[in-house]
C-alpha cells in the first residue's frame, strides 16, 4: 500500500506501507501510481515526497512475489510516470535504499538520505540485476566505473559515499521527510529538465573499453561460475553503447535471462534460509519464539590459541566485558599483543572504535567466577576439555552458561562433568572465528532451551549467522565433511590426483578444493582425531590396511602426517609450497610418486575418472549424510544444513547449498546415482542411499520446503 497525505498544503506526501521493509509487492505499487496521479491533479500540490513508514524507504522488489504471476503495475513504467512528472518529487530515503527501492528514487528528480541510510543495488546477490532501470541511470548518473563496481558487487554505500558519488542531493542527521518536504518547496515550479536521469548523455570516456575490460575479467574470476555479475556487466556496458530506451529493452532481455535461472532461485532460496535458521526449533518442541534467552554482560573465554583470540575480538566487538584467560604467563602476553593486533585493524576497517578495553587478560581460571557465559576454547582433547568444565562447575557463579568451542566432541559428556548440564552447550566457531559469519550452536540432550536461546542470541551479537544443531559426531558441518573427504582419498587410491579432484570442485564453484582445503587447516588436525578413535594402524599392510570396521579405509591421509607432511604449515602436503606457511599449492612430483607406489603396493590399477563421476561421488556422498542428518534430527530443516555449508565450508551460494543443490538435480538422479555407486563399491557405507531421500524420491520428490513433511519425529532431545 502507500498512503498519501498533504503537508504544508502544497507538498503531496507519498509513504510506502508494507512492513518490514516497504518492499515494492503489487499492492505498494498500485498504490504509488494510484497517489503519484492524485498529487499531480491536485493544484494546490506543487511538489511531492515519496517516503517509506517506520524509518525505511524501500528495500526494492518484493522477493516473496518472484515464485507466484506478475500482478499489479510493473516497476518500469511506474518509475517512468515519476520522472515525467511536471511537478518536483523527491526521495526521502531513511534506513534502507536498495535495489528496486534505489531504482524508484533514481527515478525521483531529487533525493535526500538520512546520514545513516544505505543505498545499493543488490540485486547481484538474488542472481539478478537490477531491472527497473538501474544499470541505465546509476552509470548516466555516477559515471561506469563506480556504477559497475556497486551494481557488480551488490554493496550497501553509506549516506556519506552516496553523497559523495552524487547518487543524493543532501544528506540530513535529522528528518529525511522532514528535509525533503522543505526542500521540496523550494524547488517548486523549478525546470525539471536537467534532474530526469533517463535524458543524460550516454556515459563517455576514452577508457570506456579497458574499464569494461577490466570489470569482465574481474567478475568471472570472482564469480566462481555465478552468471549475474557478468551479466551485470553486460547490462552496464549497454548504457554506453545504446540510448536510454534501446539500453532499457536490452536491461529486461538479460534481466528476464537471470530471472528463470537456477542460479536465481538458489540465490533466494538462500536468502530466506538464512533468515530462517534464527527461527530455531528442536525435536522436543523448544522454539526461538517461547524460549528466553539470558541476559549476558560479562563473557570469559578460556584457552588463548587461534580460535580463543579470535572469540575473544568477536565478544568485544559485541560491546561485551571479557576475561580472556591462558594459563601460561608467556603464551598470555602474546595472545594479549595478538588481539589487540586484531581489534585495532578490525576497528580501522571497520570505522567502528577501538574495543581494547574491553578485554581484562588473567593467568587464572578464577577470574572468570563472575561470568555470565563461559566460552573454552582449548584444544580438542576430551580429557583436557572434561578437566576444565569440572574446575568451572565449581568456580562459576550459579546459572553461568558453560561453552565449549568444539568441532565434534560430544557436549553431553561435557555436560556430564557439571553440576548443572542444562546451562551446558557447544558454540563451534569457525577459524578465523573473528571473520566467519557461521556459528553452529550444539545442544545436548540436557542442554536447556533457555541456554540453547542464549547462545543464539549470543551469536547474532557477535554478528554471527547461528544454526542450532544437535549433539553428534562432527555435528552437521563436519559430520556431511568425513563421507566427502573420504570419497576424495578414494579417488586418489583409484587413479586421480589431488589437482584433478580440486579442479573439478572448483569449477563446481568451491572457494578451493578440498585438497587445498586440507593443506590450509592442517592434515595433522583429523590425524589427531582418527588416532583418537583408533583408526590409525602404523606399518600396517595387506588388505587390513584399507578396512576399518568392516568399511573401506584410506589410509593416504595417516601415511603424509607420518612423514610430516602437515599441509602450509610444514610446506608440504596435499601439494607443496615455497616454504612452511606459503600460500600458493603446486603439484608435488614426489606426492604423484607416492601415490603411484601406494596404488601398486595395495595391487591398485589406477584409472582416468571422469569429472562427472569426480563431483557425483563427492557431493552426492556428503548430501547422503545431510539427509542422514535431518532423519537423525540433528538439523531441524534442510536450510540450516545449507547454511551452514555456504558459510562455512565455500559451498558456492550461487548453488544454493547441498541440500538445495540435490533439489535441483532431481532426487531421484541424485538416488540412482548412489545406488549405482554403492552397489560398485558396496564397502563404502556413505554411498547407501539413507532412508529419507528414499522416500521423498518416492513421493515425486517434493519442493525443499515440504521435506520437514516427510521427516520422522526422532525422539525428544532436549
Ligand atoms: C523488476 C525488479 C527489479 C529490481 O531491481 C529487483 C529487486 O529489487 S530485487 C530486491 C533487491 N533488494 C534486496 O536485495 C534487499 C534484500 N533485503 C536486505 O538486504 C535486508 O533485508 C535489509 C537490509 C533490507 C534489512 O535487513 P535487516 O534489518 O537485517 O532485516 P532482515 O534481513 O532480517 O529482513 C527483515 C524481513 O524482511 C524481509 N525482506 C527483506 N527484504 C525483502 C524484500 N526485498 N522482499 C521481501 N521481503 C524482504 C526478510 O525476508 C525478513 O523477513 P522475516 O520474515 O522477518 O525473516
Amino acid at each position: 500500500m502507500a498512503f498519501y497525505s498533504r503537508v504544508s498544503g502544497s507538498v503531496g506526501v507519498i509513504t510506502l506501507q508494507n512492513p518490514p521493509v516497504n518492499a515494492l509487492s503489487a499492492a505498494v505499487r498500485q498504490g504509488i501510481v494510484d497517489t503519484m496521479h492524485r498529487a499531480l491533479s491536485e493544484p494546490e500540490v506543487k511538489s511531492v515526497v515519496i517516503c517509506g513508514q517506520n524509518g525505511k524507504f524501500c528495500g526494492g522488489a518484493d522477493i516473496r512475489e518472484f515464485g507466484a504471476n506478475m500482478r499489479g503495475p510493473p516497476l518500469v513504467p511506474m518509475i517512468h510516470l515519476i520522472e515525467a512528472a511536471e511537478k518536483p518529487v523527491v526521495a526521502a530515503i531513511e534506513g534502507v535504499a536498495l535495489g528496486g527501492g534505489l531504482e524508484l528514487a533514481l527515478g525521483c528528480h531529487y533525493r535526500i538520505a538520512h546520514s545513516k541510510a544505505r543505498l545499493g543495488l543488490p540485486e547481484v546477490t538474488l542472481g539478478l540485476l537490477p531491472g527497473a532501470g538501474g544499470t541505465q541511470r546509476l552509470p548516466r548518473l555516477i559515471g561506469v566505473p563506480a556504477a559497475l563496481e556497486l551494481i557488480t558487487t551488490g554493496r550497501h554505500a553509506t549516506a556519506a559515499e552516496a553523497l559523495q558519488l552524487g547518487i543524493v542531493d543532501e544528506v540530513t542527521d535529522h528528518s529525511a521527510v522532514d528535509a525533503a518536504v522543505k526542500f521540496a518547496q523550494s524547488v517548486a515550479g523549478k525546470s525539471l529538465d536537467a534532474r530526469r536521469i533517463s535524458t543524460y548523455p550516454r556515459p563517455r570516456s576514452p577508457d570506456l573499453a579497458e574499464i569494461f575490460e577490466k570489470a569482465m575479467k574481474e567478475v568471472r574470476r570472482s564469480a566462481r561460475g555465478a552468471i549475474a555479475p557478468v551479466t551485470c556487466v553486460q547490462a552496464v556496458h549497454a548504457s554506453v553503447t545504446l540510448p536510454y530506451a534501446k539500453g532499457m529493452e536490452r536491461e529486461r532481455e538479460l534481466f528476464s535471462t537471470l530471472f528463470t535461472s537456477g542460479q536465481a532461485h538458489a540465490l533466494q532460496y538462500y536468502f530466506f534460509a538464512q533468515r530462517a535458521v534464527s527461527r530455531w526449533s528442536t525435536p522436543s518442541g523448544a522454539r526461538w519464539d517461547t524460549s528466553k534467552p539470558r541476559p549476558v554482560h560479562k563473557a570469559a573465554v578460556i584457552g588463548l590459541g587461534t580460535m580463543g583470540r579470535g572469540i575473544s575480538v568477536s565478544l568485544a566487538q559485541a560491546g561485551l566485558s571479557v576475561v580472556a584467560v591462558e594459563t601460561q604467563e608467556k603464551q598470555l602476553l602474546e595472545a594479549k599483543q595478538a588481539v589487540s593486533g586484531m581489534l585495532e585493524r578490525s576497528a580501522k576497517r571497520r570505522g567502528v572504535p577501538l574495543a581494547d578495553d574491553k578485554i581484562k587478560y588473567n593467568c587464572s581460571v578464577q577470574a572468570v567466577a563472575d561470568a555470565d557465559l563461559v566460552i573454552e576454547a582449548v584444544f580438542e582433547d576430551m580429557a583436557l576439555k572434561k578437566t576444565i568444565f569440572q574446575q568451572l562447575s565449581g568456580i562459576c557463579k550459579p546459572g553461568t552458561l558453560l561453552c565449549t568451542n568444539t568441532s565434534g566432541l560430544d557436549i553431553d559428556e561435557l555436560a556430564s562433568q557439571t553440576q548443572s548440564p542444562e546451562l551446558v552447550v557447544g558454540m563451534h566457531f569457525f577459524a578465523p572465528a573473528h571473520v566467519m559469519k557461521l556459528l553452529e550452536v550444539v545442544y545436548g540432550p540436557r542442554s536447556s532451551p533457555e541456554a540453547l536461546a542464549t547462545a543464539m542470541e549470543m551469536g547474532k551479537k557477535m554478528g554471527k549467522v547461528s544454526v542450532a544443531v544437535g549433539n553428534c559426531r562432527g555435528f552437521v558441518g563436519n559430520r556431511m565433511l568425513k563421507p566427502y573427504l573420504e570419497q576424495a582419498f578414494f579417488l586418489l587410491e583409484e587413479g586421480a590426483t589431488p589437482e584433478q579432484v580440486d579442479q573439478v570442485l572448483e569449477e563446481f564453484g568451491f572457494a578451493m578444493g578440498v585438497f587445498k582445503v586440507s593443506d590450509l587447516s592442517g592434515l595433522d588436525v583429523g590425524w589427531k582425531v582418527r588416532k583418537a578413535d583408533g583408526l590409525v594402524v602404523p606399518g600396517s599392510t595387506g588388505k587390513s590396511a584399507r578396512i576399518r570396521g568392516g568399511s573401506r579405509y584410506s589410509p593416504l591421509g595417516d601415511l603424509l602426517c607420518e612423514q610430516g607432511r602437515f599441509g602450509q604449515k610444514t610446506g608440504r602436503g596435499w601439494y607443496q609450497y615455497d616454504k612452511p606457511g606459503g600460500r600458493v599449492a603446486k603439484p608435488d612430483p614426489w606426492l604423484h610418486g607416492f601415490l603411484e607406489e601406494y596404488r601398486a603396493r595395495h595391487g591398485l590399477v589406477a584409472r582416468r575418472i571422469d569429472h562427472q563421476e569426480m563431483l557425483e561421488r563427492c557431493l552426492y556422498a556428503l548430501i547422503n549424510e545431510g539427509f542422514q542428518i535431518l532423519q537423525d534430527g540433528i538439523a531441524a530443516g534442510p536450510e540450516d544444513i545449507d547454511v551452514i555449508y555456504v558459510l562455512g565450508y565455500g559451498w558456492p551460494r550461487h548453488r544454493g547449498g547441498p541440500m538445495f543443490y540435490a533439489g535441483l538435480v532431481g532426487l531421484d538422479k541424485v538416488l540412482e546415482r548412489l545406488e549405482h555407486y554403492h552397489q560398485v563399491y558396496p564397502d563404502v557405507l556413505g554411498l547407501k542411499p539413507c532412508s529419507l531421500i528414499r522416500k521423498l524420491a518416492a513421493s515425486s520428490s517434493p519442493p525443499i520446503h515440504r521435506w520437514r513433511e516427510f521427516i520422522q519425529k526422532p525422539r525428544s532431545q532436549l
